[in-house]
């Protein structure tokens, strides 16, 4: 059972140290920059339930095909993650995309074929630091994974996810985790990048609940109508989350804002409000969340243009 992650950041370390530590065979595909840095340091992850430090397998091409490739790069770079692994996808091999959002699902399956990717979220919060270290914050930990067909995931595959321990775990509706994840990030992204805060510092506001409790009805709206309802528990438990007094909880969105980083803002927010726009559901909040990360963006962009 080979496994191929592609990428060693947040995500990919994360997960790919825990694979490791359970015996699984995993090997990291990394642009040159990051072989460099994981051939000095090996892969050093700082987490709260461990840490792990250790040298790692990496290549920088693939020469043969693998049982499980794991993407977890940020959804800007998919054209290249998708190139980068394909000599890695054999007849029998399964990806599994731990992105956040539903978009990349088409353009996996556009390349793979349908029955060759299947359906993945996690629930953590974690980040590559400039020294290429991974740190967790708080004791999230959630891997999900299953197929989006019907089809059963294979036995080799499932089990190795599930050597991880009780955080990976198997759905029978993976589409509708994923949805759930989508409406969840879609509102904690758009209100943490428009109000610069963080859960806490937005409901200390006055009016701070009231606008994120409207942002997620909006972002929920879009689900139920894609065929995906939240159920009534669902939506309380991401409530809570969201509207949480004193929670430091930002999104990785709002800390790529902050540290002058590309987002991820039109594979969320632009997806999202485009699938609103195709029901004519009316949703201003989404709409001034994409708008205010646009404008980010347009900056970021004329500032490199000016640096040229
Ligand atoms: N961080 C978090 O807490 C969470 C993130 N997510 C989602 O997971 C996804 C990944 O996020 P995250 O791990 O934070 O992002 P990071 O930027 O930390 O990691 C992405 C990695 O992908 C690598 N990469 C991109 N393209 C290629 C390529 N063609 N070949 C090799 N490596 C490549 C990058 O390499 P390089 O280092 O060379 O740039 C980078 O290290 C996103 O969709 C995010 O929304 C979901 C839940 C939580
Ligand atoms: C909210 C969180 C940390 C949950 O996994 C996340 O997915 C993100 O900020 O990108």
């Amino acid at each position: 059972m080979r496994i191929l992650i592609l990428g060693a950041g947040a995500i990919g370390g994360y997960f790919g140290a825990r694979l490791i530590e359970a015996g699984a065979d995993v090997t990291f595909l990394v642009r040159p920059a990051r072989a460099a840095l994981l051939a000095e340091h090996g892969l050093r992850v700082f987490a709260t339930r461990g840490d792990f430090a250790g040298p790692v397998r990496t290549i920088v091409d693939v020469d043969s095909s693998y049982d499980l490739v794991l993407l977890s790069c940020k959804a800007y770079d998919l054209d290249s993650a998708i190139a980068s692994i394909r000599p890695a996808v054999g007849a029998a091999t399964r990806v599994l995309p731990l992105l956040n959002g539903l978009r990349h699902l088409d353009a996996l399956d556009a390349a793979f074929g349908a029955g060759k990717v299947l359906g993945g979220l996690c629930h953590i919060s974690v980040t590559l630091e400039a020294d290429g270290a991974i740190r967790q914050f708080g004791t999230l930990e959630r891997l999900t994974f299953g197929s989006r067909d019907g089809e059963p995931v294979p036995v080799a595959v499932d089990a190795a996810l599930r050597a991880i321990g009780p955080q990976a775990a198997g759905s029978a509706d993976v589409l509708g985790a994923m949805w759930d994840k989508f409406v969840f990030i879609a509102t904690l992204a758009g209100a943490t990048c428009l109000m610069r805060g963080s859960v806490g510092e937005i409901v200390a506001t006055a009016e701070g609940t009231a606008l994120v409790r409207r942002l997620h009805a909006e972002c929920a709206q879009v689900a139920a109508r894609s065929g995906h309802p939240l159920a009534a528990e669902a939506a309380e438990a991401a409530l809570a989350i969201l509207t949480a007094e004193r929670s430091p909880l930002k999104s990785s969105m709002l800390r790529d804002l902050e540290r002058g980083a590309r987002s991820e803002g039109e594979h969320i927010l632009g997806d999202l409000r485009r699938r609103a726009e195709g029901f004519g559901l009316d949703t201003p909040l989404l709409a001034a969340a994409l708008t205010h990360v646009r404008v980010y963006e347009a900056g970021r962009a004329a500032a490199q243009a000016g640096a040229a």
